[in-house]
């Protein structure tokens, strides 16, 4: 539970920062890659860490839109098996229908399950792609056999189901492109096969071949739109996130992240502390060494402090002017004392300019784990702390103990 203090990791959120602006310029500047980072006009893609999160943003929006595809699916066969036993002929003796709902049933009950199963998002782009084939076989299927018996099946049903591939199973465009062209090149030579010849065979295929090229016109677009306007949204939501300074969570942030952790902490009963860490005499640095110098100081000093929050619940914010806190899970008192000693140490390692250094005082405070309270309390008593820190003569650090009141 109480590891030593290890500080200079290279802080994660910094670079996921610096990493989406990147991302973000590399598109806007010389266009998409794929996923394996070259770059391709086709194969619309961002590089594989942004690529697997966008893949499971898209997932998890598409999945109302799956299952609206199931129940389109449904109905689609529905439609033909209503169309066969109302008619006055039937497509065969064979109870060929219901082999093929069996046919198409477990990909679209799998499609179903998946989207109700939360980290289900790996696979369903694959089960949503075998959704499409299996459906899209069938519907093939069942015209030829119309065909075959002398009946027209309603062949249209095939131009709704590359709609659905297009658009509602949220198939990424190329693989959408593939299918929808196969279906135009495979379907009317079925039929051709089955009997069919004539305008009517030559309307069907012309229309599903139109349909298949506005549609990979329309999805591509879609496919684009919806990346950039997903890195967008990442780059804003890391933006509101983070102090455009030092890049590390602001004041916001760190509470909001703080308070979900406390609540952690307290339903796996592990004790947590912060600490408040001051840059001493800051405003003589300012007025010594400029105001460039002092942002360049403060980035280092958030820099430094990152590297101490190298734990997944572990925290760093910048709480205002050169005030840093450092959240820290898992730590009891004498555990984030330590850890209080090394940033303050590690902070006066620092050089911000040559033969110049900065010193911090940093107050504590920890809870136990059947003693947890609020962020602000927490950040009250290391507050308090770290105001002894000052008054006792600054590049120090003081625990809260429970004799005194917050501040
Ligand atoms: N360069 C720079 N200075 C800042 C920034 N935010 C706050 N400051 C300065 O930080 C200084 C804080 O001064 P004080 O609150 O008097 O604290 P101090 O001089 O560090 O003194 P002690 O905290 O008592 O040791 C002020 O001069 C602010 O202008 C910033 O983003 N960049």
């Amino acid at each position: 539970m109480n590891s030593p203090p290890r500080p200079r990791q290279p802080p994660t959120e910094i670079s996921d920062l610096q990493r989406l602006r990147a991302a973000l310029e590399a598109v806007e500047r010389s266009g998409w890659r794929s996923p394996s980072g070259c770059a391709s006009a086709l194969q619309i893609g961002f590089e594989s860490w942004l690529e697997r999160d966008y893949l499971r943003y898209r997932s998890e929006t598409n999945l109302l839109l799956q299952r609206l595809a199931v129940a389109l699916g449904v109905l689609f066969y529905s439609i033909y098996i209503g169309y066969d036993w109302l008619g006055s002929q039937h497509f065969t003796d064979q109870p060929m229908l219901f082999w093929l709902m069996l046919f198409v049933a477990p990909s679209n009950a799998l499609l179903v399950a998946c989207s109700f199963r939360r980290g289900a998002w790996r696979y369903i782009q694959s089960v949503a792609l075998l959704v499409a084939v299996a459906n899209t076989v069938g519907m093939v299927v069942v015209s030829v056999v119309g065909e075959r018996n002398g009946l027209h099946a309603p062949h249209e049903l095939l131009l709704i189901q590359l709609f659905y591939d297009f658009f509602l199973l949220g198939l990424p465009w190329i693989q959408a492109t593939i299918l929808a062209l196969l279906t135009a090149l495979v379907a009317p030579f079925a039929l051709w096969l089955a009997g069919s010849r004539g305008t009517a065979l030559f309307d069907y295929g012309f229309f599903l071949a139109v349909a298949a090229v506005l549609g990979t016109i329309a999805c591509y677009l879609q496919e684009r739109a919806q990346r950039l306007a997903w890195l967008r949204q990442q780059l804003l939501r890391q933006l509101s996130e983070h102090d455009p300074l030092t890049g590390i969570c602001n004041h916001r942030a760190w509470y909001e992240r703080c308070d979900a952790i406390l609540r952690q902490a307290q339903r796996e009963q592990q004790p947590v502390a912060v600490l408040a860490v001051d840059v001493d005499h800051f405003k003589q640095f300012n007025d010594r060494h400029g105001h460039l110098a002092g942002d360049d100081c403060l980035r280092r000093v958030a820099q430094a402090l990152a590297g101490f929050a190298r734990r997944p619940l572990d925290v760093v914010g910048r709480l205002g002017g050169e005030e840093f806190a450092l959240f820290l899970y898992g730590v009891d008192a004498a555990t984030a004392e330590q850890h209080a000693e090394a940033v303050r140490e590690a902070v006066r390692a620092l050089q911000p300019l040559p033969e110049v250094r900065v010193s911090t005082s940093v107050g504590v405070a920890s809870a136990l784990a059947n003693r947890l309270t609020s962020t602000e309390t927490l950040v009250a008593r290391a507050d308090t702390a770290l105001y002894r820190a000052k008054t006792g003569g600054r590049d120090r650090v003081c625990l809260w103990s429970e004799a005194e009141p917050p501040a």
